[in-house]
């Protein structure tokens, strides 16, 4: 007998699909109080399962990866607009596992260390950006996350402005392919003999063989610049140069090679500025962790010089303060959809082949029993090893450093990996580009931190202004902060000429 995990009952056809929203992991979150850790839906007759607990997920993402990491057919995503080159909207298959095994080469542990020199630059100009301009911080967030993505992708040089046109270009693409990944953006995706119908009769199928068409040239062009670079002898170390180098080894095609890079792109940008923006979110709500945070600052950096990636290792508040931010907000809650291969039993339930699986990450990451009661707080001491569980309370300014107790990072908790959160997704699927996003959002949190005091607007009565984290907005697939204001100011007098003599110094 072949039993499905439990489920609330849908409507005849649709099944569970009326009941979905813009943001189904709220639902999910509630779902798993009445159905438990695995729970199963119907739409439109596609089985969807959703995990919401980590064993659960670890169990079948990561340990049965090999068959849990297809991706759901997505016609318009994937065939049409991507041309069946974007590696985040391929099935698992031949080209996916060659994509996947150059970018994992490209991005690796020790591969993006050639980077840090560039983090750490755009680091210097975005924390310049937000003291010079703090009404403007969430696009200087996205900008030096936009600029530090295509340098390191392209090389340095190849788009010196955010107001580039090959960005806006990738961000387009980017945004329509997210779109087009929604699930009920298209008919097509429920009723797919509409994929066979005539261009002169379809317009999604025209303007998406289009916006293929000229995406492709953007991102070839955007390419042989740096083919041309090489050739010529003075090529900068970037993820395309390492492509073009190992592509023979690879067997990608310029083209597979092209939509890689510009695939990169669109998954690196708005994810990392997102995070950017909840940690802010969290400085003016939790003043008592920025203190916290520039204690350490002042003890292991000083105030002469801005932080390095040499003070990795000696900030490891900092390093919680990264984690938390993604633990506390991820930006993808809902997960990327998996699909299974083939047919598989779990705890006595049948999962069929060709079902999608939503890992449940919202659920996952603010789980009380497995970060305790505050789950939903932002609290970056959950990650420390040390015996000083807390900071100190709002508005008091007694904190002391003490090396002892911030010297090492906790274990992270049971099927987190060595993130603590499960934000970077799961198996053969997982996040290629965490390793760099960690790197740019330790930095980029610690300069930030070094120089700037975050504090909130206050209203004519006095009363403090706080942004709304309770309520997100989101596309289905990211998360973003309600918009907010919020004050940055030099944290002491000599913040402007330090971050002048960094600039120099690269
Ligand atoms: C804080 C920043 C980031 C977050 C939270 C994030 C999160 C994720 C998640 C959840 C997935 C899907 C995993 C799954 O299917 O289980 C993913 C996939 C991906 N990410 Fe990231 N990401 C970030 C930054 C980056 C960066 C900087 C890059 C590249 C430079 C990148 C490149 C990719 C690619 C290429 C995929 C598709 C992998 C595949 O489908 O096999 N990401 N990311």
């Amino acid at each position: 007998y072949r039993k499905l995990p439990p489920g609330p009952r849908g409507v005849p056809l649709l099944g569970n699909l009326l009941q979905l929203s813009m943001q189904p992991w709220q639902l999910f979150t509630e779902w798993k109080d009445i159905y438990g850790p695995i729970i199963s839906l119907n739409l439109v007759g596609h089985t969807v399962i959703v995990l919401n607990d980590h064993k659960v997920a670890s169990d079948l993402l990561d340990q049965r990866s090999a068959i849990y990491s297809g991706r759901p057919r997505s016609i318009v995503g994937s065939e049409f607009l991507t041309g069946g080159l974007s590696l985040a909207f391929l099935s698992y298959g031949e080209t996916s596992k060659r994509m996947r095994r150059s970018t994992h080469e490209a991005l690796s542990k020790s591969g993006v260390k050639d980077y840090l020199r560039l983090q750490s630059m755009e680091a210097a100009i975005m924390t310049k950006g937000l003291l010079d301009e703090p009404a403007k911080f969430d696009a200087h967030l996205l900008r030096t996350t936009t600029s530090i993505t295509t340098n390191i992708i392209y090389g340095a040089d190849t788009m010196r402005r955010a107001t580039d046109p090959a960005i806006k270009q990738i961000s387009a693409f980017m945004a329509r392919a997210l779109r087009a990944a929604q699930p009920g953006a298209y008919l097509v995706e429920l009723f797919t003999w509409m994929k066979y119908m005539p261009t002169w009769l379809a317009k999604w199928k025209r303007d998406a063989l289009e916006h293929y068409n000229s995406d492709s040239k953007v991102f070839e062009s955007l390419f042989d610049g740096v083919a041309e670079k090489i050739a010529k002898g003075d090529e900068q170390p970037s993820i395309v140069a390492s492509l073009i180098s190992q592509q023979k080894r690879h067997g990608l095609t310029k083209a597979e090679s092209s939509w890689l890079a510009a695939t990169f792109y669109g998954a690196g940008v708005e994810t990392t500025a997102g995070v950017l923006v909840f940690f802010i979110q969290a400085m003016l709500h939790y003043p008592h962790v920025q203190e916290r945070a520039q204690a350490e600052l002042d003890a292991v950096v000083g105030r002469s010089r801005m932080p390095t990636f040499e003070d990795m290792e000696n900030l490891p508040y900092i390093r919680a303060i990264a984690r938390e931010a993604l633990r506390w907000k991820p930006v993808g809650p809902g997960g990327m959809p998996h699909m299974l291969m083939e047919d598989d039993w779990y705890d006595g339930y049948f999962i069929p082949k060709g079902a999608i699986v939503l890992p449940n990450i919202w659920a996952m990451n603010r789980n009380p029993e497995v970060y305790g009661p505050d789950a939903t707080e932002f609290r970056p001491e959950r990650f420390l090893a040390s015996s000083r569980s807390s900071s100190p309370v709002d508005g008091m300014s007694s904190y002391t450093y003490r090396p002892e107790d911030d010297a090492i990072l906790a274990p992270a908790p049971r099927y987190t990996k060595e993130e603590g959160h499960v934000t970077y997704g799961y198996g053969r699927r997982i996040c290629p580009g965490r390793f760099l996003a960690n790197n740019s959002l330790f930095i980029d949190i610690a300069c930030m931190l070094w120089g700037c005091s975050f504090t909130p607007l206050v209203d004519a009565s006095g009363q403090k202004i706080l942004p709304d984290i309770k309520n997100h907005t989101s596309d289905g697939i990211i998360l973003r902060a309600m918009p907010f204001e919020c004050d940055i100011t030099p944290r002491f007098p000599e913040v402007a000429d330090v971050i002048a003599q960094t600039e120099e110094s690269f």
